[in-house]
């Protein structure tokens, strides 16, 4: 039991429902349980701990501050830390195998690579330690009736369909949420999606015949090629788990890439630094899916006192910014300060929290369409790369005043409509400043100081 986490009211009988045990629904049941509350979890897939496959692929996630936070709030924390690998900069290989490096943010700051299997069964063995919480795995959720409470489950290897009633329903099941399905149905819901029109492809850089990691270990690896981008993320075991995003059609596209020779000389061009490190490509490319990417938004996350989204079933961004589960994460710290306010009134709770994380993760969506031009494009451009070394001299400077917007995303829990807006003002002040550098040591020079000084004093 955390610390941290205070139970508001002393007997609480009613059961929750929470529909989805994946990452948000497994550390929310951790939450509301430890509110005193009893807590039923349907998860759809079998239980990923006693499956008995071994992962064909390990998949990894960028766990930063807000992440880490919810987590401090269960009291899992430093169990992560133990697995997790510090990522302290960006690396940019450019078409010749040249490497140029940005760090994340001062150098005790990093983003972590954790594997999600990983973390997912690490959140399941803490909700089964928990008493108040019941699992069933293999339940996927067909159909929920909102006017009768009523929620259809099948049984996906029984094929057996059980109904069941909710007094409150948590929806955590993902971007294509069934929840939300229903929800989409009634009267004045709001709903948009869209797709980019790039895929992305899961792909292998092999550890080295002794284990070790055969780029930097402690970065975050990128590719960047102006239209698309290859990334890698460090995991334990010395291999790294790449990721190519890349249109579905054109010239350099999904489309235009039939054969493994096609392929393997498309590499050699484009990517030749990490082509003699993927044993597998082509195997790998021809049988991994091309999953597509797509930001939901939808409004509002709840009915009364009934049910509420949280996660990807109310917010699924595009991946670029490494926040999505981040900004779940961030749901269940939200939803904690909340029952501690209003304690078990949950039609109080439930408005509270949709009414003030909305404009925070549809700023968020934004935030993670524009660092995908970031990274496939503009860390390829060396005054790209001086005007966040001139931030972050900024920074240093004013450090009360000032602090990149990527540091305010990653290593703050300001509000994510709060760190837009500001970048936003930061980056015109950068836009008015940056014709009067050349080099970074015109930082120093006084018109510059000058300068500075005065867009300070008006800020
Ligand atoms: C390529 C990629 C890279 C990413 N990298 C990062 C990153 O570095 N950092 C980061 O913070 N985020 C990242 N994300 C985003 C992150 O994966 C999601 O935001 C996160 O998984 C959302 O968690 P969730 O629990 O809301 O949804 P999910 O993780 O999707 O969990 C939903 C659960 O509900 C279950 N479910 C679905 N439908 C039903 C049903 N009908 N009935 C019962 N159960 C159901 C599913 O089986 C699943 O277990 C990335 C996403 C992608 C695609
Ligand atoms: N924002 C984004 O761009 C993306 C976000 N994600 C998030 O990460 C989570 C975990 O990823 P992962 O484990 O790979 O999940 P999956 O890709 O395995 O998705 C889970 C299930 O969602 C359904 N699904 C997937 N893609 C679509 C689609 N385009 N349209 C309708 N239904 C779809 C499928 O269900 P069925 O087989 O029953 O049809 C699939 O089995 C996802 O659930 C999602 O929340 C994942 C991909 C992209
Ligand atoms: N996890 C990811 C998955 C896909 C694409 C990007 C990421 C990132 O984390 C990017 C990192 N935040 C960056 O800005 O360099």
């Amino acid at each position: 039991m955390s610390d941290s986490v205070t139970p508001t009211s002393a007997v609480v009988n009613e059961a929750l429902t929470v529909m989805g045990g994946g990452l948000v629904g497994s550390l929310l049941a951790l939450y509301l349980a430890r509110h005193g509350h009893t807590v039923d979890v349907f998860e759809r897939r079998e239980d990923l701990r006693r499956s008995g496959l071994v992962e064909a692929r390990s998949i990894n996630l960028a766990l930063s501050d807000r992440g880490w936070r919810a987590l401090e709030g269960v009291g899992i924390a430093d169990a992560v830390r133990q697995v997790a690998i510090p990522m302290h900069q960006r690396i940019m290989h450019d078409a010749r195998g040249q490497l140029t490096a940005q760090p994340y943010g001062q150098h005790n700051q990093a983003i972590y690579s954790v594997s999600r299997a990983g973390l997912n069964r690490t959140l399941l063995d803490l909700v089964e330690q928990e008493p108040r919480v019941r699992l069933h795995f293999n339940q996927q959720c067909r159909r929920v009736d909102l006017r009768t409470r009523t929620l259809e489950l099948l049984h996906t290897e029984t094929g057996v369909t059980q109904t069941r009633t909710y007094e409150h329903l948590f929806g955590t099941d993902g971007a294509f949420s069934a929840v939300r399905g229903a929800m989409q149905k009634t009267e004045r819901f709001n709903f948009s999606q869209h797709y980019l029109d790039y895929g992305y492809k899961e792909l292998t850089i092999e550890a080295g015949p002794a284990g070790e990691w055969r780029l930097e270990k402690h970065a975050l690896h990128i590719w960047p090629r102006g239209q698309y981008m290859m990334i890698a993320l460090p995991n334990l075991d010395g291999s790294f788990n790449c990721t190519l995003f890349f249109p579905y059609e054109g010239p350099a596209s999904f489309s235009s890439l039939q054969t493994p020779e096609q392929v393997r000389a498309f590499f050699q061009e484009v990517f030749a630094d990490a082509l003699p490190l993927m044993p597998n490509l082509e195997q790998e490319f021809f049988e991994n899916p091309t999953s597509s990417l797509v930001t939901i938004r939808c409004y509002p996350w709840s009915m009364a006192d009934e049910v509420v989204l949280l996660g990807d079933a109310s917010h699924a961004i595009v991946p670029f910014y490494g926040q999505g589960m981040n900004a779940g994460f961030e749901d269940c710290t939200i939803l904690d300060s909340l029952l501690q306010e209003f304690g078990p009134d949950w039609g109080a709770v439930f408005r509270e929290f949709q009414q003030r994380r909305k404009p925070n993760t549809d700023a968020m969506a934004d935030l993670a369409v524009y660092n995908f031009e970031e990274m496939r494009d503009r860390v390829a451009d060396p005054r790209f790369l001086l005007q966040k070394k001139i931030e972050s001299k900024i920074s240093a400077q004013y450090p009360d005043q000032w602090l990149p917007l990527y540091s305010q995303v990653t290593f703050s829990h300001r509000p994510y409509a709060e760190a837009l807006a500001n970048g936003q003002r930061q980056e015109q002040i950068m836009q008015r400043l940056m014709p009067l550098i050349q080099t970074e040591a015109d930082y120093d020079r006084p018109e510059v100081q000058q300068q500075v000084a005065a867009e300070m004093a008006s800020r």
